[in-house]
C-alpha cells in the first residue's frame, strides 16, 4: 500500500517567521523530501530548488492568498500534483491572514487518498507579539487551534510574552526558537535511508553558509529531550488513550507502534502526534516482526522517569479480560478503512 503523505500547515501573522521556518526545514531535512505550497517562491530560493531537482514538487498560488485561493477541489488539485512525487511531507505555508480553521477543514475534507492532515504549526512573533495581538485579536484563537506553537524571535522577546503565549495556548506545547530553528523530526518522520536520492544535491549542499559550518545542523535546533519506551506486555487501550489524551506538558511529538493485544484487535497500532494533534493507524504485524510496544517521545523539559511509569501503568498482562468497549477511544482516532 502506498504511504499517505502528511500535510503540515504552517500559519502565523505577517512577518512572524513562517518563511524562515520553512527554509530551515528545507535546509535541515536530512534527506526527507518536502513538497511545499507557498505564496511566494522568491523568498525560499526557487533557483536553488530547481538545481536540487525539487522544483517539480512545488506548487505556487497565483493570487497570493491561500485562504481564498482554494476551495476543497482546488486544494485537492494542488495536493494531487504534489502527492504524485515521492514525498515524505507536504508543508503549506499559509499566508499572513489565512484562517487556519478553514484550511484545516479543507484538508480534513480532502478526498485525496494519498494525503492526510499532519497538524497545524502556528508561528508567533515573539518580538512583535503585543502589537500583533492588538491588531489581530484572533491570534489567540489561532494559538489555541494549533498543535504546536512556535514562539519565534526569542532573541528579541519582551518580558512576559512567553508566559502570555503559554497561557493563551492552554496546554498546546509552546516551543521558543530563533530563526524558526525547529527540529524537522518534530513535524514529520525523517527517512532512515534514502539511497536513491542521497546523491541528489540537497539544500544543505547548495548552501555554502551551512556546509561551511559542519556543526551547523547539530546546533541549529531548539534543544529537546527524547524518551524511549518499550514493552512486551500489551497496553490497555483505555489507559493508553487516557495517557495519550493527557500527554505530559512539554511533549511535542510521539511516534511508534503499540500492541494492545485484545482478541479481535491484535493488530499493530501506529501512533503519531505533533503537539496536540494525534493520529493512529492500524496494520498487521509483519511476518516475524516482534510484537510489542515501542514509542519515542520527544519534548523539552520532560521527565523520562515519570513518563516511563505512566506508560508502564498502562500495561495489561491479560488483555483477554479487557472489555472490547475499551477500544472505543482508540477507534475514534482511526481513519475509515
Ligand atoms: N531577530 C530575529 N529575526 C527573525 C527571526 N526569525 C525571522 N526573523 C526575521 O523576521 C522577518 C520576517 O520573517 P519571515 O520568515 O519572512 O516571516 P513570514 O512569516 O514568512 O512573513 P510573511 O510571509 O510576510 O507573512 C525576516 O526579516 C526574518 O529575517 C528571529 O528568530 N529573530
Amino acid at each position: 500500500m502506498r504511504k499517505q503523505i502528511p500535510v503540515v500547515l504552517v500559519a502565523g501573522f505577517l512577518g512572524a517567521g513562517k518563511t524562515t521556518l520553512l527554509n530551515h526545514l528545507l535546509h535541515n531535512s536530512s534527506g526527507a523530501r518536502i513538497g511545499v505550497v507557498v505564496n511566494d517562491f522568491g523568498s525560499i530560493g526557487v533557483d536553488a530548488m530547481a538545481v536540487a531537482g525539487q522544483v517539480d514538487s512545488m506548487v505556487s498560488l497565483n493570487n497570493g492568498c491561500l485562504c481564498c485561493a482554494v476551495d476543497a477541489s482546488g486544494l485537492d488539485g494542488m495536493l494531487a500534483r504534489l502527492s504524485g512525487a515521492d514525498l515524505d511531507v507536504i508543508v503549506i505555508e499559509a499566508s499572513g491572514l489565512a484562517e487556519p480553521r478553514g484550511l484545516i477543514r479543507l484538508l480534513l475534507a480532502s478526498e485525496h487518498e494519498h494525503i492526510e492532515y499532519g497538524g497545524l504549526v502556528e508561528v508567533v512573533d515573539g518580538a512583535e507579539f503585543t502589537a500583533v495581538r492588538a491588531e489581530h485579536p484572533e491570534l489567540a484563537d489561532h494559538v489555541r487551534l494549533a498543535d504546536l506553537v512556535v514562539l519565534n524571535k526569542i532573541d528579541r522577546i519582551a518580558d512576559g510574552v512567553r508566559e502570555t503565549v503559554e497561557e493563551l495556548a492552554q496546554g498546546v506545547p509552546v516551543l521558543g526558537v530563533e530563526h524558526g530553528r525547529i527540529d524537522p523530526a518534530l513535524l514529520f518522520e525523517l527517512p532512515e535511508r534514502r539511497e536513491e536520492h542521497a546523491r541528489q544535491l540537497s539544500f544543505l549542499d547548495l548552501s555554502e553558509e551551512d556546509t561551511a559550518d559542519e556543526d551547523h545542523s547539530r546546533h541549529a535546533h531548539a534543544r529537546y529531550d527524547s524518551v524511549e519506551f518499550e514493552s512486551e506486555t500489551p497496553l490497555h487501550p483505555r489507559r493508553f488513550m487516557e495517557f495519550m489524551e493527557n500527554r505530559p506538558a512539554g511533549i511535542y511529538r510521539i511516534k511508534g507502534d503499540v500492541d494492545l493485544g485484545l482478541p479481535g484487535h491484535d493488530k499493530k497500532y501506529t501512533v503519531h502526534t505533533v503537539g496536540a494533534f494525534l493520529r493512529l493507524r492500524r496494520s498487521g504485524w509483519a511476518a516475524g516482526e516482534r510484537r510489542g510496544t515501542r514509542l519515542v517521545l520527544i519534548g523539552a523539559g520532560i521527565d523520562g522517569e515519570t513518563i516511563g511509569k505512566q506508560l508502564r501503568s498502562c500495561e495489561e498482562p491479560d488483555p483477554s479480560q479487557v472489555d472490547s468497549q475499551a477500544m472505543l477511544p482508540v477507534l475514534r482516532f482511526l481513519p475509515e478503512e
